[in-house]
């Protein structure tokens, strides 16, 4: 059992998780070259191996359900990919099965013996999955309906997604005996534990294209005045630059513009004007039609933003060396392209030389972390979630913690 503030969240051992048919969720959302189509990075994949490999050795069979970006988005691709790489880091194979709810799945689950491990296909193809609502709602969703009676149990292993009340990730566990896996359980205990309110100063480095995520996690970071600093960069930097009255050029509020993002400057502006901790960069690394790459003062941009600028990174890693604790989530820059990782790449490699406690979060942020470095673990926490991992930092509850926490205190009957 895992004790997080007021929620008990049962674990594998609390629901006799052996020699069982297993449904288990997990996140190996993961990067994706928008030219290629290949995933860039499989760090996610290779850290929920290690609970699929647990279970196996408990006796069970069992069936994967993820996601992988969003419909509409470049990163909204099959599992295919994901099915070889986590049959190479499993051991074993999982078989990809090209369906979900449908009669091939069904008939393949019903089929399936101890030791066999299937990976269903992009859960997020099922219409039901985009919506978010409570677990009584989403219990009754198609796909809780379709799949729940070829089950024993439910295991929750995707803590990235733990924010979302989708029915994969929320509905399960009220139909269910139900639990969390063991990426799950490490990262809501490591976090519980190493994140300790007293610590000051508290810097956040908030990056990344995922804008009004990130800015209701600024809310949350503001409002319960956890975070000392915000020092932003990516597209939520150009936001809040946007909000602060500087004028980023034609070419670059046309990207925000596209991407909706204009209609979140009010709030970002409420939050400057409340005072909130936030810096954005003094200048930027841009990108002009004629391919001309130019680093430009904030004040002054004319090519289009790929990245901050020198003089920002100078500044964030002076702020960064003065911390006790830095969270990092979101790149700085367009890092698919290799010629904007430079305000990423030193942002993590200052925090890492810091004396402060390091926790990094994010798909494309963990992807940045130079493979083959040597990770102090007495310093450094490499999270598999990112907003999720901000939104539990911020003091809030993640609705697939409660969901598991519902599904204990119903079929256990104790609270
Ligand atoms: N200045 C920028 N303009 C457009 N996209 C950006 C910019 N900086 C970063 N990005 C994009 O942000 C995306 C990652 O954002 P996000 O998913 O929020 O990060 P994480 O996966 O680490 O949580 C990347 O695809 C990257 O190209
Ligand atoms: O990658 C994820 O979140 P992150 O970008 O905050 O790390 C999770 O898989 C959640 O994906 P979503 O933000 O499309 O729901």
């Amino acid at each position: 059992m895992i004790k997080v503030s007021d929620l008990n969240i049962p674990t594998l051992d609390d629901v006799n998780a052996s020699d069982k048919k297993v449904l288990l969720r997990i996140d190996i959302n993961s990067p994706v070259d928008k030219k290629t189509g290949k995933l860039l990075d499989d760090s996610r994949i290779k850290a929920h191996a290690y609970t699929v490999r647990n279970l196996l050795e408990r006796g069970n069979s069992i069936v994967i359900l993820s996601h992988q970006g969003r419909p509409g988005d470049d990163d909204f691709i099959s599992l295919q990919q994901h099915a070889e790489l986590l049959s190479k880091y499993v051991g074993t194979n999982v078989e990809f099965i090209e369906d979900i709810i449908g009669p091939y799945a069904i008939e393949k689950i019903k089929k399936i013996s101890r030791g066999e491990v299937y990976l269903l296909e992009n859960v997020r193809l099922v219409s039901e999955e985009l919506i978010e609502a409570p677990p009584v709602q989403q219990s009754k969703t198609f796909l809780v309906k379709k799949l729940s009676p070829y089950f024993d149990i439910y295991v929750n292993d995707a803590f990235a997604a733990a924010h979302r009340s989708q029915p994969s990730l929320v509905g399960f566990p009220l139909m269910l005996p139900s639990a969390a896996g063991k990426i799950m359980e490490k990262e809501v205990s490591a976090l519980a534990k190493i994140f300790n309110p007293e610590d000051s100063p508290k810097i956040f480095v908030l990056g990344g294209g995922k804008v009004s995520d990130t800015l209701k996690i600024i809310e949350h970071l503001a409002k319960n005045r956890v975070s000392d600093r915000i020092l932003t960069g990516g597209l939520v930097a150009e936001l809040f630059a946007v909000a602060k009255g500087i004028n980023l050029g034609k070419a670059n509020m046309q990207v925000l513009e596209s991407k909706g993002l204009l209609s979140l400057v009010p709030r970002a502006r409420k939050l400057l004007l409340s005072g909130a901790p936030i810096e954005i960069p003094v200048d930027f690394l841009t990108e002009k039609q004629s391919g001309e790459i130019a680093e430009e003062p904030a004040n002054s941009v004319n090519g289009v933003i790929k990245d901050i600028g020198t003089t920002t990174i100078e500044i964030y890693s002076s702020f960064i060396k003065e911390a006790k604790v830095i969270t990092l989530r979101g790149p700085m820059g367009i890092i698919e392209d290799e010629r904007f990782r430079n305000g990423t790449k030193s942002l993590l490699k200052s925090a890492f030389e810091s004396p402060g406690y390091v926790i990094i979060g994010g798909g494309h942020m963990i992807s940045m972390v130079e493979k083959g470095i040597e990770i102090n673990e007495n310093k450094v926490h490499i999270s598999t979630g990112g907003g999720a991992l901000l939104l539990f930092l911020a003091g809030d509850k993640l609705p697939a913690l409660e969901a598991l926490h519902l599904s204990w205190v119903s079929k256990s009957g104790k609270s």
